[in-house]
């Protein structure tokens, strides 16, 4: 019957037995990891889609690429026009250690965006900010909304991710009709990341993944990609004048924590290298990880080299970082909708190049 038809479209969140209506959206950031999954995904869901961002990295169709930097207004507003959604998603990447870089994308390339949406009329700017932001190196166990801001951030990255971060949500404005929310993911992986599985495996290829920094109890959140598309599509959605999410922060996990040496093991036996075994004291690690930097400055003007165990992944190592995403369930309808033992299946198969021996 029409009814039971109706229920079922209902039930699905989403009614994939109705035509999709063509919405024009904005990724800043689309050629990214995590930028170029929603892309494919706002297509799927018959978006067109404009990406803006610094490289071109594929061709799709329905996309319309913008190169240039998001710190320069003018390029920005040709890729806006016609706009009235836009996903920010750009950011240079955590481990380039870069203050200047950092403060003049995530900060004043921010406050650039802002301006170039509402030159251009747009409506809903939806943010990829990071759960970090209240992040400080100690542990952080079913994290909420509410803590406060990291006093003391573990990087210049995390820095400026907080200043983004409140730029966005205080540029909400009802009554302009400017209406901004911000998603904080943690730990994403999935295929084509560039940063967590190539550099777990750079490091087993160098023989050092053999140590478990501290007991290796400590649990942690790794969010699988599709999980964070589909928060961002769902916030972009949910973002009206009347909903109570204008203007907040929101996690999306995997919800499922997980021992974050457990997730490396997995990762690594799965590509075919052994899993750590030998444990050394967080405090050890975290130390010479420390000495080790002060080295590299020392050395800098003669010689420049890149450690595998900065302080910043020593303390993501050994420390427990998992969050709430109960509001986002709540206000959003958010529920992972890839599972974190499907989500590493997944990922381990996309990268046949990354496999012991290969
Ligand atoms: N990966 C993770 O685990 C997490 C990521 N995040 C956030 O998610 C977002 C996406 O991250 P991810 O996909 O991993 O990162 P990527 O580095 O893969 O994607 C970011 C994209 O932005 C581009 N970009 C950088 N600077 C500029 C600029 N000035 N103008 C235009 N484009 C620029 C990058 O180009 P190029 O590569 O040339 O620099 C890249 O294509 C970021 O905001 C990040 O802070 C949050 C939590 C966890
Ligand atoms: C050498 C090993 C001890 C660790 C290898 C894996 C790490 C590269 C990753 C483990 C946790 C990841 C993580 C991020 C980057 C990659 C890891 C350090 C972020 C810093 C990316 C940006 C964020 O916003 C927060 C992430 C937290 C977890």
């Amino acid at each position: 019957s029409f009814y039971s038809w109706w229920q079922l479209c209902l039930g699905n969140n989403r009614c994939d037995c109705l035509p999709q209506v063509s919405k024009r959206c904005a990724v800043i950031g689309g050629s990214g990891f995590l930028g170029r999954h929603l892309v494919e995904k706002l297509l799927d869901r018959g978006y067109s889609v404009s990406v803006f961002d610094i490289r071109q990295s594929y061709e799709l169709p329905g996309v319309t690429f913008h190169q240039g930097d998001l710190c320069d207004k003018q390029a920005l507003l040709s890729a806006l026009k016609d706009v009235s959604l836009v996903f920010h998603c750009a950011s240079p990447a955590p481990s380039s250690d870069d203050r200047l870089l950092f403060e003049r994308v995530n900060i004043r390339g921010t406050q650039t965006v802002i301006q170039a949406c509402l030159d251009a009329g747009v409506q809903k700017l939806v943010l990829t900010s990071s759960a970090s932001v209240v992040f400080e190196g100690t542990d952080v166990k079913n994290g909420k909304e509410d803590l406060p801001y990291a006093k003391k951030p573990i990087d210049y990255y995390t820095q400026t991710k907080i200043e983004q971060e409140k730029l966005v949500l205080e540029a909400c404005n009802k009554p302009k009709g400017f209406l901004t929310v911000a998603i904080r993911p943690h730990g994403i992986f999935g295929p084509r990341d560039p940063q967590l599985v190539p550099t777990l495996v750079d490091a087993a290829r160098q023989g050092k993944m053999k140590f478990i920094i501290g007991d290796g109890t400590n649990l942690v959140d790794f969010t699988y990609v599709e999980n964070v598309v589909h928060g961002h599509i769902l916030a972009a959605e949910h973002l009206r004048a009347d909903s109570p999410i204008c203007g907040k922060p929101y996690h999306i996990t995997n919800d499922e924590p997980i021992r974050f040496w457990d997730f490396m093991s997995e990762v690594l036996v799965g590509l075919g290298y052994p899993a750590p075994r030998f444990h050394l004291p967080y405090t050890l690690v975290y130390g010479l990880a420390l000495l080790l930097l002060l080295l590299t400055w020392i050395l800098r003007p003669v010689m420049s080299f890149k450690p595998t165990f900065t302080p910043m992944r020593v303390a993501l190592a050994g420390t427990y970082h998992y969050y709430s995403c109960e509001h986002a369930k709540e206000h959003l309808g958010y529920k992972p909708v890839v599972s974190l033992k499907e989500g590493i299946a997944r990922t381990v198969a996309s990268y046949p190049h990354l496999r012991r021996g290969a």
